[in-house]
């Protein structure tokens, strides 16, 4: 086979045979193993979304229950986890303190025995049990306090509001965080994916696998938009506001939360996070910013709609996370939460047909250049 034409950021050429996910982005319909994300929005659980992520099929009861305590079991970190996260700098960024955490639990857990089923199943339970309580202890630490351990009682959702916020979890807010954890949980050959199949690729552990799609997340062209919304919104100020800004702003502008690699439509996600955000405003009260975020959605349609630019999945998480007083940078985090079930899964299906990911170039520099001495330059 000889592939010769170079496509900048990859584009449209497969980097893995998957049966994961499938995106038609035309249509904009989004499945996870072939199940609608519309109907994993409103029947299933993240736990359970996981499962079938990660294994494939829909878990019976019994399995679901079996996985949901083991979770339960792990979630705790240790102490030594957690005073490596009391020397981090407050002022950092969270998916910084993040990405070092996650990768420290390879330190703890550095047995590694690819071949072995009950090591991928120990490693995906601390992976999808620990890394919510590293997110909330840095929360609590950088302020100042004590990390809350995890409550027993809780689920998923509500266990992280809890610890998080220091306070009992209101029911509707945790059912919808829960939605929005499946709602990110896998997105195809997405740039933290690809991340996480080239790092799994090299037979490293699932820690570092975890690591470097964290470190692939936070830019502000994928997960870290999120948050970048919010400041836009904030800096747009105002309804009023939305067209002015938008007409002033320097040719070629990316439009933080607009736009996306394959959907040519509206992300089928934004559709629903829009949705919750309309049921949180119910029960909590309005946000002025949901205002300007749909009056910026349709001036930026009028204007881009032809070229196929509208909201990906960044572009309302945020509306949804900030009536759960989730701090703006904690929005990327919140993300990376749910993105572990997708990582881990492509990990899995990566250790199964393995091959090293070892693209080409197209080399465009010199060729045997002569070593000029320091003096003579
Ligand atoms: C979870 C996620 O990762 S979802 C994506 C989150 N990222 C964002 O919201 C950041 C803003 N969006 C973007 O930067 C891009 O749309 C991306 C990174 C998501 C996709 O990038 P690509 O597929 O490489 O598209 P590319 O940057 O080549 O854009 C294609 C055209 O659409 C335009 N375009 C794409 N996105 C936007 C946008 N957000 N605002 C304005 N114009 C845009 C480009 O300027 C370009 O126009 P041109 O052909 O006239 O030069
Ligand atoms: O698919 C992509 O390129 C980005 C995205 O929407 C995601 O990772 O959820």
């Amino acid at each position: 086979m000889t592939v010769c034409e170079y496509k900048p950021g990859l584009e449209g050429i497969p980097a893995a045979q998957s049966s994961i996910s499938y995106v038609d982005g035309k249509q904009g319909i989004l499945e996870y193993r072939g199940i609608r994300i519309e109907d994993l929005a409103e029947k299933s659980t993240f736990l359970e979304t996981s499962y079938l992520l990660i294994w494939g099929e829909l878990p019976t009861k019994a399995e679901l229950e079996a996985f949901e305590s083991e979770i339960r079991y792990h979630r705790r970190i240790k102490y030594r986890i957690r005073d490596m996260m009391k020397c981090f700098p407050e002022t950092g960024h969270p998916m910084d303190a993040l990405q070092a955490s996650a990768a420290a639990l390879g330190l703890f857990y550095s047995r590694r025995a690819l071949d072995n089923p009950a090591y991928i199943r120990q490693a995906v339970v601390r992976l999808l049990a620990k890394i919510p309580t590293m997110v909330a202890a840095f929360q609590l630490m950088r302020k100042g306090n004590d990390p809350v351990r995890p409550r027993d009682d809780l689920d998923y959702a509500g266990n992280f509001l809890y610890m998080l916020n220091e306070r009992e979890p209101d029911p509707l807010a945790a059912r919808i965080f829960d939605v929005c954890l499946t709602l990110h949980a896998e997105h195809t050959m997405n740039a933290s994916t690809f991340s996480a199949r080239v790092t799994a690729s090299t037979l490293t552990d699932p820690y570092a696998v975890v690591a470097s799609a964290v470190g692939t997340l936070a830019g502000p062209l994928h997960g870290g938009a999120n948050e970048e919304v919010i400041t836009m919104l904030e800096e747009i100020g105002s309804v009023e506001n939305v067209r002015p800004w938008l007409d002033n702003l320097p040719p070629k502008s990316k439009i933080m939360g607009f736009g996306h690699r394959v959907y040519k439509v509206k992300d089928p996600r934004a559709t629903i996070l829009q949705s919750l955000a309309e049921q949180l405003f119910e029960k909590f009260g309005h946000d002025k910013y949901y205002d300007i975020a749909v009056e910026l959605e349709k001036a930026v349609e009028e204007k881009l709609g032809p070229k196929g630019i509208y909201p990906n999945v960044d572009f309302y998480s945020g509306l949804v996370y900030r009536k759960m007083a989730i701090p703006t940078d904690l929005f990327t985090p919140v993300f990376a939460i749910a993105r572990v079930a997708g990582w881990l899964a492509h990990w899995k299906e990566q250790l199964g047909e393995n091959r090293i990911f070892r693209p080409t170039q197209m080399y465009t520099g010199d060729r045997g250049a002569a070593y000029i001495p320091i003096d003579q330059r």
